[in-house]
């Protein structure tokens, strides 16, 4: 077992790494002393196969747990769902000290934290995250949101989750796409700033994603400190730092927006294509050496990532305007993460539009 703590002073919390946390979960959510009823956000795939062992755990430590499942997918991080399972909370009963556990990947990490956020002005939550993409990223640093029709996470808060329970044996019935799309945020770390784990991560990857337990261990543990460090630096975002955790999704988010979170891509596919864009257009800046750019490919397409856009994504402009929307977005022009090579990521704010065009137009000539 790995103990992660994210250190944010008053906030702090630690992330737990390892096998039968979903059995302990009960005893060690009722350790956060929750009052009242405990709310399970989940969706209808994790119920089938989680639901049942946290229900029980909390049973055992005398919690009284009711379940909130929703249909799966992205389209569940909506204003709806988030009316939908906010409503719900409040009719089965909710005061100040009462806690919502996220059981789920991070549409439904997001969703809950978002509705813990705003429930009665906040209430505490934790995450149990069931996806290899929500353990290694989205149940640690807070970032909580839902989708709009302008764009992905545009309406969100920062509130941290008061602990995360990774069990890596959830893990077993994932499937290998969705593993995937997970090592996608993995390998990230290794791009930003840590090009000896790029280097693991290539030479591991494929053994990690086909189910060698101890690289799979390694893999999280490491990320997880990897954010760990970023969030405590930079909480919300605001010295540029935790800016470098968005390496490709300036582009990725557009490419789901721009094709209505229809499920065709998923997050980590859509990162994994981004960050080649981000390799690309440093390259065509001349910031980056192609042969890096090539690296980041052909690892991507080595663990089964995909590499280029899916067609229906739209032309260079309409991208462009989507990325409008990003959250980085400073005095009117896009910001980027850009890099000078594997594991030398920074923020570029004077990136131009023209540049974006051309290397948006050859990708999607391809
Ligand atoms: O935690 C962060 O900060 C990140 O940027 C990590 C991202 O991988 C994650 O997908 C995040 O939710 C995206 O943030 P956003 O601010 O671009 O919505």
């Amino acid at each position: 077992m790995t103990d992660v703590t994210i250190a944010l002073d008053g906030r702090s919390y630690d992330v737990a790494i390892g096998r039968g946390l979903l059995e302990e979960a009960g005893a060690r959510i009722a350790a956060l002393k929750p009052k009242g009823v405990l709310h399970v956000a989940t969706d209808a795939t994790v119920a089938d196969l989680h639901l049942q062992a946290l229900l029980a755990s909390c049973e055992a430590a005398g919690l009284r747990a009711v379940p909130h499942i929703l249909p799966p997918g992205e389209a569940s991080k909506s204003w709806s769902f988030y009316e939908d399972l906010s409503e719900r909370i409040l009719a089965a009963g909710v005061e100040r000290g009462s806690m919502i556990v996220a059981l789920g990947g991070g549409v439904i990490g997001d969703l809950a934290g978002f509705v813990a956020a705003t429930m009665l002005r906040g209430i505490d939550f934790v995450q149990i995250p069931t996806t290899l993409l929500a353990q290694v990223d989205s149940s640690v640093g807070g970032k909580v949101a839902i989708d709009t029709k302008a764009g992905k996470n545009l309406v969100g808060a920062f509130w941290q989750p008061r602990l995360v329970l990774a069990d890596l044996g959830v893990l077993d019935s994932l499937p290998l796409r969705e593993l995937r799309a997970g090592w996608a945020e993995i390998a990230k770390y290794g791009l930003i700033d840590d090009p000896a784990f790029f280097a693991w991560c290539e030479a591991n990857g494929k053994a990690a994603l086909a189910g060698d337990d101890a690289l799979r261990a390694q893999a999280v543990a490491h990320s997880v400190r990897a954010k760990a460090r970023v969030v405590a630096a930079d909480e919300r975002e605001s010295s540029g730092v935790r800016a470098l955790l968005n390496l490709g999704h300036t582009f990725g988010h557009a490419l789901e927006s721009a094709l209505g979170f229809d499920g065709q891509l998923l997050h980590g596919e859509a990162v994994a294509i981004g960050c080649c864009m981000a390799f690309d257009l440093s390259v065509r800046l001349g910031l980056a050496p192609l042969e890096d750019a090539q690296r980041v490919r052909a690892h991507f397409a080595n663990v089964g990532l995909p590499t280029e856009p899916p067609a229906g994504v739209g032309d260079a402009d309409a991208l462009l305007a989507l990325m409008q929307t990003d959250k980085k977005v400073a005095d009117g022009r896009i910001v980027f993460v850009l890099t000078r090579g594997i594991g030398r990521a920074f923020v570029a704010r004077d990136v131009s539009p023209d540049d974006v065009r051309a290397m948006l137009g050859d990708t999607l000539k391809k």
